[in-house]
């Protein structure tokens, strides 16, 4: 790499990191330098030929990121350390194909620091199938959206277990279909603002783009609008339907696992809706890596653009929520209150939302004599009505809606994976989480005989010492049996 402008770089980023505060409207510095740092720290300078700069960046992520954060402040120091008129130009590194040397990269250009103008990305041509279903000079139909209103930007708090996932949001409600961020796949565990999230991003949308058509959507309505439509020889009409949109959110899309038909229906529609630059957005509880059962070509299209995780929110983000949500509907609670609530509900957000419905029943009730106290007094009581038993049926349910498989299939002889593991999982919680023999969890589980279910456990508790996908199998069924 030439060393001048190695020189010439290390100088544009200690400007920058120097000018950090002033460019941005945030108040705590060291985590801004942080996330600069850990940003930057993957951004090379490839070349500077005739005031044409070019960085090397590893994902297009950095690329709209540095696009959408930092542009102002590199165009100064470039402006600075080399001079007017720099133009920049991005070299994306895609997947490095296994057995080749160089990583293959994509050129993509950048906003010229001369044009302040925002500049869209060239949308990069992945893959070039035609779609046989594509019906030309269809016309735009009244499409319901399925949007709530509450579910809004303003009322999602933002804090560090959503932060990518919710800027990423941002801008693509600013330029759906425009971005590289197509499709956006957000995962995460129960009840922590996936549909939420979802929700706000197509509540944008139709905000700043009213003419856009945007479709909310759950899988399970997907799939059964699909069985419909096969059944009554509709399957091309369905297709149509869907590719008439321009932003199309599917809501908890690990339940096309194991439906091979409706896959390949949905692969046709992303298809389409990609190649011509509209926005989708999916949302699941698991990554894609891990949804049992799906086609991998489907698989590699979720990953074509950003996969964001959603974790728990921390204690600042859940008390920001409960302060939020209260002021909402006009009551202020004491820090002492505020921490004990944020304190006391850590699993997930929708528990946290049950806890504060249950708050402002109570201040209804009891107006300024809502005392920490009470509070105590409401969640214990709370506590102690959503206490659920876990017993064997419990277990078999919350173990086939993670898989997306029936009771039926779960509890019959097939020895198919996708089948057999959940299966000896149920088994495995049966033993760990209720008072059962071997003997009664084998006849729960369909008539099966004692050493089966032996065998099930152990082969379980083994096989989760190494493989991975087992250990997280083990750890979001553990959080859901035991939520
Ligand atoms: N960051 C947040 N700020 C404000 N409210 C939130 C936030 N995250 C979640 N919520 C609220 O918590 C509840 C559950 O969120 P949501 O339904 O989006 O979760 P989810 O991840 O889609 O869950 P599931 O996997 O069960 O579908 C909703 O009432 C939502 O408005």
């Amino acid at each position: 790499m030439d060393e001048n402008l190695v020189l010439i770089w290390e100088k544009c980023l200690q400007f920058m990191r120097d000018n950090l505060n002033a460019a941005e409207d945030h108040s705590d510095l060291k985590k801004l330098e942080n996330s600069f740092d850990l940003l930057f720290d993957k951004v090379k300078p490839l070349s500077l030929v005739n005031h044409n700069l070019t960085l090397l960046v590893p994902s297009d992520f950095y690329k709209e990121y540095i696009e959408d954060n930092y542009l102002s402040l590199l165009s100064a120091a470039l402006k600075k350390y080399i001079g007017k008129g720099v133009k920049l130009w991005y070299s994306v590194m895609e997947n490095k194909p296994v057995g080749k040397e160089a990583p293959i990269t994509v050129n993509v250009k950048g906003n010229s620091t001369q044009t302040p103008k925002i500049q869209e990305a060239l949308p990069i041509q992945k893959e070039t199938n035609i779609n046989p279903f594509v019906v030309p000079g269809i016309k735009k139909v009244n499409i319901e959206s399925n949007l709530k209103a509450d579910l809004s930007f303003d009322n999602f708090v933002e804090g560090e277990s959503n932060k990518l996932a919710a800027t990423v949001g941002k801008t693509i409600a600013k330029r759906p279909g425009a971005t590289a961020f197509n499709p956006l796949f957000v995962h995460g565990g129960y009840g922590v603002g996936k549909t939420h999230l979802a929700q706000a991003i197509g509540l944008e949308v139709k905000n700043s783009c009213p003419d856009k058509v945007v479709l909310y959507q759950s899988s399970e309505k997907f799939i059964q609008d699909f069985i419909k439509a096969a059944k009554s020889q509709n399957k091309t009409d369905f297709q149509n339907y869907y590719q008439l949109v321009d932003v199309l959110i599917i809501d908890d899309i690990q339940f096309l696992s194991g439906k091979a038909a409706t896959q390949d229906s949905f692969f046709h529609v992303f298809d389409y809706l990609h190649q011509n630059g509209k926005q989708i957005i999916l949302t699941s509880d698991k990554a894609p890596a891990d949804i049992m059962d799906i086609q991998e070509r489907i698989v590699s299209r979720f990953k074509w653009g950003l996969t964001a995780e959603i974790k728990s929110p921390n204690f600042e983000t859940r008390r920001q929520i409960i302060v939020d949500k209260l002021s909402r509907d006009g009551i202020v609670l004491t820090d002492d209150m505020l921490d004990f609530l944020a304190t006391e509900v850590k699993t997930n957000v929708r528990e946290l939302m049950g806890v504060i419905n249950s708050v402002i029943a109570y201040s209804t009730v009891y107006k300024s004599d809502l005392s920490l106290e009470l509070l105590k007094e409401t969640i214990n009581k709370i506590a102690t009505t959503q206490k659920k038993t876990i017993n064997i049926p419990y277990i078999q349910e919350v173990v086939c809606e993670y898989f997306g498989i029936n009771r039926e299939l779960l509890l019959s002889k097939s020895r198919k994976r996708e089948v057999a593991l959940p299966r000896q999982l149920a088994m495995y919680f049966a033993k760990e989480l209720t008072n059962s023999t071997y003997t009664k969890i084998g006849e729960e589980m369909g008539g099966k005989d004692h050493s089966t279910v032996i065998y099930a456990c152990d082969t379980i508790r083994d096989v989760s010492k190494i493989d991975k996908e087992i250990k997280k199998y083990i750890k979001d069924l553990k959080e859901r049996i035991n939520h």
